[in-house]
């Protein structure tokens, strides 16, 4: 069993446990229910932003406790005025030792910037309680997913002004995938099963994702000359998470790494 198998079998716990105690009655109540999410397209489109998905993750299965003495409330407004194009909060606690209260959290320290609801979407029922906690974007991973799955998530998803960032990590999961109700695909350079990381697995797939799709690099991103070689093999979007969050003010280090990628 990977660790991926694992995560999944503990959402499917979860999903059940939380219908039990939220109905979708309840969850369509929230305050944030009726807001306008905004939209990962236009954020990543916007040349005053940086193109970066800056993840706030205090721990992972790969790397066990990256950083869990920060204020989610901190980190991500310095994401923001570092010009993030989006920021990726995790909402697993099992594994990743989040919370959908983070989200929350971010959500209401960031009102002009989309939140990312990073977990291991399985169930219609969690894209509802996305947008419930404030979320704009919602992730498809489609390795854990088919593609009747993918449609009737991306599907519902749109119905209800989420974006969708679909994630795929070879040819076989893109192209099984793709689908007209996602505007952006993200090739994770990370082996969910196997922890290994490699960024030319972006490079790699670049040229199979069709024009239409906007291109976001996932994991492993550590420098800015990476960046530089993701732009011109036509990626708009970056995401990362370690690379900020090992520091002890991962603001101050997403501030100092976007300072260089602008060359100053
Ligand atoms: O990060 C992990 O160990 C992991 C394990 C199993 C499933 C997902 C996992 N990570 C999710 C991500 O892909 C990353 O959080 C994200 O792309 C940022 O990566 P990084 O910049 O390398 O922290």
């Amino acid at each position: 069993m990977t660790i991926l198998d694992k995560i999944v079998e503990q959402k499917k716990t979860e999903v059940e446990a939380g219908k039990a105690r939220f109905s979708y009655t309840f969850l369509e109540e929230s305050e944030y229910f009726t807001r306008q999410p905004h939209s990962l397209k236009e954020f990543l489109l916007n040349p005053e932003r940086t193109g970066i998905i800056a993840e706030f993750k205090r721990k992972s299965p790969s790397k066990g406790i990256i950083n869990d003495q920060v204020s989610v409330e901190e980190v991500t407004k310095a994401y923001n005025a570092s010009g993030a194009s989006a920021i990726s909060v995790l909402t697993d606690r099992n594994f990743f030792m989040g919370r959908k209260l983070d989200l929350t959290r971010a959500r209401n320290a960031n009102t002009d910037v989309p939140l990312l609801r990073k977990d291991f979407i399985i169930d219609e029922y969690q894209i509802i309680e996305a947008k419930a906690v404030g979320a704009d974007i919602i992730l498809l991973i489609a390795a854990i997913l088919t593609p009747e799955q993918i449609k009737a998530f991306s599907a519902l998803a749109k119905s209800i002004g989420l974006s969708v960032l679909l994630e795929v990590h070879n040819l076989e999961e893109l192209q099984r995938s793709m689908d007209p109700n996602v505007e952006v695909i993200g090739v994770n350079n990370r082996n969910l099963a196997d922890f290994t990381v490699s960024v030319e697995t972006s490079f790699a797939l670049a040229e199979h994702i069709p024009s239409d799709f906007l291109k976001i690099s996932e994991s492993a991103i550590s420098n800015t000359n990476v960046i530089k070689k993701l732009r011109s093999a036509g990626f708009n979007g970056f995401l990362i998470g370690e690379n900020f969050m090992r520091q002890e003010d991962p603001g101050k280090a997403m501030a100092e790494f976007v300072a260089e990628l602008r060359g100053n």
